[in-house]
């Protein structure tokens, strides 16, 4: 039987091309390389699961073979990779700048990728100061970190560094197209959406969802199915919200609350989703800001329709009670109580954004 490799292994870049969302980064890469102007120490900082570790093999394969981006020709020999967090000693790092003085056996380069460096031990980091200083021709260091603030200026201060973006749910989901029709499973554009959504910036994260839903929904994904087995929230649930709002209808409202309740979901990430749909209709209304909405195809139909239904009067004192439900919730001794009571005055608020009578009660 064929093993089973994981998407984010199996579809890891080869190339600075195939690196989604991080253009200004790969295209500096690459003229550094190109004009022989690359500093012998980077610092690649940003969220997880963005491509730095990615980005740090692939520079290490082009800089050993300029102008040749076979990806099976691989330099990987001249590649060292130190996990910071459980290799953080002086000891470790005495190791390390041992090997650094030894040349390549082939190759002009040997690089070393220190993941995680902000782990690192005070003292090790002392005594990796020199070698960052000076390091011999042959060596290029690439330290990778999510958390730049815990690294000591005097390091800073020696790395030319590189600023990871998180990935944007317009780029994750195109990724995760490709990855789709490369594995021949269909799916519905919304299906998509609501995984590059979820994974909240991380393309590792985006990858590993969408294995885990394809192994539960098979090669069709369909935005229901992706809905089930995320347990998300999703556009609509808010829809019919916002419809029982406009209808003041408190008694259906209180049972919809509840029944979201009663599936596990949390009151707060409720109201704070609620928030972002009103801004979402918002910016549906009128053409001219259309391009900041983010969601899938099937939803912008039904966000276009629903925005019609509200007026800007609405819309904005909606976003201003939820907005301060979800400052209140964390304080809150009866959050139920808060989201329900919420609820009621947002049913309140006439089309025109006038107050309306709390009659269906
Ligand atoms: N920008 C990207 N473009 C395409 N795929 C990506 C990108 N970023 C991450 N990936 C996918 O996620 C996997 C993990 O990425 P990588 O190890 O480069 O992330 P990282 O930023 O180093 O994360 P960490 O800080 O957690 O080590 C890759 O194998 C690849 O499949």
């Amino acid at each position: 039987m064929e093993q089973f490799v994981v998407s984010a292994r199996k579809y890891r870049p080869q190339t600075f091309k195939d690196v989604v969302g991080q253009k200004a980064i790969t295209n500096t890469l690459l003229n550094a390389i190109e004009s022989n102007h690359l500093a012998s120490a980077l610092l690649f900082t940003g969220p997880r699961g963005v491509g730095k570790t990615t980005c740090a093999r692939i520079l290490a394969r082009k800089i050993n073979q300029p102008g040749y981006d076979d990806p099976n020709e691989d330099f990987a020999f001249n590649v060292f990779e130190l996990d910071a967090a459980s290799n953080n000693s002086v000891d470790d790092i005495r190791n390390l700048i041992d090997q650094v003085r030894i040349p390549p056996q082939t190759g002009q380069y040997k690089v070393y990728i220190i993941d995680e460096v902000h782990m690192l031990s005070s003292a090790a980091f002392n005594a990796f100061l020199k070698t960052l200083e000076e390091p011999p021709k042959h060596a290029i260091f690439i330290l990778a970190t999510t958390e730049k603030h815990k690294i000591i200026p005097t390091i800073l201060s020696r790395c030319q560094i590189f600023d990871f973006k998180r990935i944007t749910v317009k780029d994750a989901k195109e990724h995760l197209a490709d990855v789709a029709q490369s594995q021949g499973i269909s799916f519905e554009d919304d299906a998509l959406h609501i995984i590059a959504q979820k994974a909240d910036g991380a393309m590792r994260d985006a990858l590993s969802i969408f294995d885990r839903v394809v192994s539960y929904c098979g090669t069709n994904l369909t935005r229901q199915a992706v809905t089930e087995n995320l347990n998300v929230l999703d556009y609509e649930t808010y829809v019919s919200i916002t419809d029982l709002l406009l209808e003041n209808k408190i008694p259906e409202l209180l049972l919809a609350y509840n029944d979201i309740l009663a599936k596990g979901f949390d009151g707060h990430h409720f109201i704070a989703g609620l928030a972002s749909h009103f801004r979402d209709l918002l910016v549906s209304k009128t053409p001219a800001t259309l391009s900041l909405l983010e969601v899938g195809e099937q939803a912008q139909q039904m966000y276009g329709i629903q925005a019609q239904k509200c007026s800007q009067n609405f819309l904005l004192q909606g976003i201003d009670i939820a907005n301060d439900c979800d400052l209140k919730y964390k304080l809150s001794q009866n959050q139920r109580l808060l989201v329900e009571l919420c609820l009621m005055q947002l049913a309140s608020i006439n089309f025109d954004g006038e107050k309306k009578k709390l009659s269906n009660l």
